[in-house]
């Protein structure tokens, strides 16, 4: 299936074309992708998941906390999908933490916050929504784990996938858009916890990855 790609020397949109929080304007560089094109993509990304796995019930796996914004408008999306083709199909939603990252590197170490009991998980078919995909190194493990409670069939949506050389593991099932391997926050992407609450996904600036370092 197709993706959005988002070419290296794409460097945003200019950040007075747009409304976003006031206390963050200094801390970012531009509007990389807007909320409007996010959501017409996911809109999209729906409907391929509907003609791929709309025929059996669906266990939603939202990877927090970065994915809770792209997973909570998916689902409604999909959601809409089920309601216009009457599709009776129950998509129930779980929750798994995951931390790896401080400031804007990987750490080596995942570690996966609360057991929730993912025994529901068993026999059906499974959604991993993740916001980013960056080495693929998280997801390999987390595909491992979610493995292991044996679904019937796991598929991954990954809203942005970066390009970067060294890729382990396969890449998500459903790309929203492939963006060259910078860091971008918003949209429930954070950068030590903030930016969380900004609607479009921008490019952090100097000044703001120096403001919110740990
Ligand atoms: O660009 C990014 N922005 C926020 N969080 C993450 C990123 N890449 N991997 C995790």
């Amino acid at each position: 299936e197709g993706r959005i790609v988002i070419k290296d020397d794409w460097l945003g949109y200019s950040l007075e074309l747009f409304t976003y929080p006031e206390h963050y304007h200094e801390d970012i560089e531009s509007v990389y992708i807007p909320h409007g094109v996010i959501m017409d993509r996911t809109e999209r990304l729906a409907r391929h998941i509907m003609d791929d796995i709309g025929d059996h019930d669906m266990v939603v796996l939202c990877v927090l906390k970065g994915g809770y914004k792209f997973c909570s408008d998916l689902v409604e999306f999909i959601k809409v999908q089920c309601r216009n083709s009457n599709k009776h199909l129950e998509t129930r939603v779980e929750f798994i933490r995951l931390k790896s990252y401080l400031n804007d590197q990987s750490t080596e170490d995942l570690h996966i916050i609360g057991s929730q009991d993912l025994s529901v998980l068993r026999g059906k078919n499974v959604l991993i929504v993740e916001a980013i995909v960056d080495t693929g190194k998280t997801m390999k493990a987390l595909l491992k784990h979610v493995g292991s409670f044996e679904p019937k069939m796991i598929k991954v949506a990954g809203l942005l996938v970066k390009r970067v050389s060294n890729v382990v593991g396969s890449l998500p099932d459903y790309v929203g858009f492939e963006i060259p391997n910078r860091f971008v926050v918003g949209y429930a992407l954070d950068y030590n916890e903030y930016f969380r609450d900004l609607n479009h996904i921008c490019v952090i600036s100097e000044i703001g990855k120096v403001k919110y370092k740990i």
